[in-house]
């Protein structure tokens, strides 16, 4: 579903004109072991309404209780962003009605938030971008609407609608950004990296596993154009929910062509939410959202402030992961990898594959090369991020293992790639299921180079006149005649051993 007659400005004739301003809005749920403020669990797709109690369902007098775990983790994290951290804040209700939404507010951070006033610097094509962070705060997750039947059509096309409160209440931490202004062409590439950048910090912390293809990170993208030379802001779309990487680098392009054209045409921005599709890029209108939407914010009465001793926030301090820039030159030092090769590597959004898939044993080159290779085009082709693969680092480093051990060759890697994102297990299965192994015995490859010198006397008399270039076009015959499998080492030999 998109907007089919939508016309767009091309992206690099907008910026001759426009400067895009952009804003991040990321949510990212914690893995506590229960919810924000009750003793629910948090796991993952249990059956529904399983993991509710009166406190997350806000049945009349249940009285909710701040999850330290979260709170420590709010506050690392907050840490981890360069912000300041309060020293006394408060949770506010954010009210209104939505199904999903069983208490009628959401318990939230409004104008005290735990974190405030960060940075992160992000890396895109060899330049650094400092970029600033408004504030991160808690606040807790709505549950699901599942909307079932089409015969009516009434309700998002559907008949009527599910809902699981099992997700309701499980904490959430939004960072926002303050406004992003770069060089428009770096816009959509720096929101990109931003977010991968936010999530490989959240799995260094260990806060979330900041999955955005299961929805346990995802992305709000504020976008608004101004004319180039002008400092009045633009009128911003907001797109909701966007759900990988390479989405929020689409979204950020397709609402830039979007916005220039109604400028252009005269017309003016509609303030609303959108939809991103992921299908063909583009995004849809959602709902008109006004900053005088009025939450009546009010803090809230049943929860006592929060105010972290200074003396703990220090000791968080000392939990902190090495920072990303710093780890950055170590890995390339480590692995001896060129300037290129790093950036080729972080751009990718394939760091942390690359330190598992080496820590599984692997070398850095060879981890580099499939992850950046042959999967990269692989999710490419899916339209989804390298970490939704159907592969672990593990595998990768296994089928490296099998090429090492000359059992397949790379040719008949990429096959066992194949198979292991088929789902039909480990590459150790796959070759075995799909008689992948390469033939080094003797006798087999003698025979089919016996077949070739037959097949090409010319070939062969050149080999037997010293002319061992000649040697190619019968390795080349063998290994098509097995299918790529044989040991194209052992051929040359046997054909070198035959005609001498
Ligand atoms: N004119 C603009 N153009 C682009 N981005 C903007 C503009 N004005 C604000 N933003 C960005 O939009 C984001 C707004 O997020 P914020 O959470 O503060 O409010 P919201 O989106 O109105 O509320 P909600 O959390 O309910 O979605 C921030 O990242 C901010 O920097
Ligand atoms: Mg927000
Ligand atoms: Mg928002």
């Amino acid at each position: 579903m998109s907007a089919t007659a939508t016309k767009l400005v091309p992206f690099e004739e907008a910026l001759t004109r426009y400067q895009p301003v952009m804003g991040l809005e990321i949510h990212v749920e914690l893995n506590t072991n229960t919810k924000m403020f009750c003793g629910c669990p948090t796991e993952f797709g249990a059956e529904p309404n399983t993991q509710i109690c009166p406190v997350c369902l806000g049945l009349p007098g249940a009285l909710p209780v701040v999850n330290a775990k979260a709170v420590e983790s709010a506050i690392r994290m907050g840490l981890a962003l360069n912000c300041e951290i309060a020293e006394w804040c408060r949770f506010a209700r954010k009210n209104y009605f939505y199904p999903d939404m069983p208490k009628n507010f959401q318990t939230s951070q409004y104008d005290e938030p735990i974190a405030f006033d960060g940075f992160i610097d992000v890396d895109v094509d060899g330049e650094t971008y400092r970029i600033q962070i408004e504030r991160a705060h808690m606040e807790e997750d709505t549950g699901k609407s599942l909307h079932v039947g089409g015969s009516t059509g009434r309700i998002h096309g559907a008949d009527h609608s599910l809902l699981d409160y099992n997700r309701a209440g499980i904490p959430l931490i939004e960072i926002v950004t303050r406004t992003i202004e770069v060089p428009g062409d770096k816009a959509p590439a720096v929101a990109r990296a931003f977010v991968n950048q936010i999530r490989d910090l959240m799995v260094a912390l260990g806060v979330s596993d900041a999955r955005m293809d299961q929805g346990s990170m995802r992305a709000d993208v504020n976008l608004s154009l101004k004319p180039l030379g002008s400092d009045q802001l633009g009128t911003r779309t907001e797109t909701k929910n966007v759900n990988s990487f390479r989405s929020v680098e689409r979204a950020v392009r397709y609402e830039i062509g979007r916005h220039a054209a109604i400028l252009d045409a005269g017309g003016s921005i509609l303030q609303e939410t959108r939809h991103f599709h992921e299908s063909d890029g583009t995004t849809s209108a959602g709902r008109p959202k006004s900053d005088a939407d009025d939450y009546r914010y009010f803090p809230e009465p049943d929860l006592a402030p929060v105010a972290p001793d200074p003396a703990w926030v220090e000791e968080l301090r000392g939990t902190l992961p090495e920072p990303p820039a710093e780890r950055r030159k170590r890995l390339q030092s480590e692995w001896g990898f060129s300037d290129l090769d790093m950036r080729d590597t972080v751009g990718a959004g394939a760091l942390d594959l690359v330190v598992e898939t080496i820590a599984a044993g692997a070398t850095p080159q060879s981890a580099k090369k499939w992850w950046l290779g042959e999967l990269a085009r692989t999710a490419n082709e899916q339209g989804t991020d390298l970490q939704a693969l159907a592969i672990t680092p593990a595998q990768v480093a296994q089928i490296q293992g099998l090429i090492d051990a000359k059992r397949i060759n790379d040719k008949l890697a990429r096959q066992v790639f194949e198979g292991v994102l088929a789902g039909e297990g480990d590459p150790e299965a796959v070759v075995v299921a799909r008689g992948l192994e390469v033939v080094s015995d003797d006798g087999a490859l003698g025979d089919a180079v016996d077949r070739a010198i037959a097949n090409d006397p010319d070939a062969a008399q050149k080999i037997r006149d010293g002319k061992q270039a000649a040697a190619g076009a019968l390795i080349g015959f063998v290994m098509k005649e097995m299918r790529g499998q044989a040991d194209a080492g052992r051929v040359r030999e046997l054909i070198i051993e035959k005609l001498s």
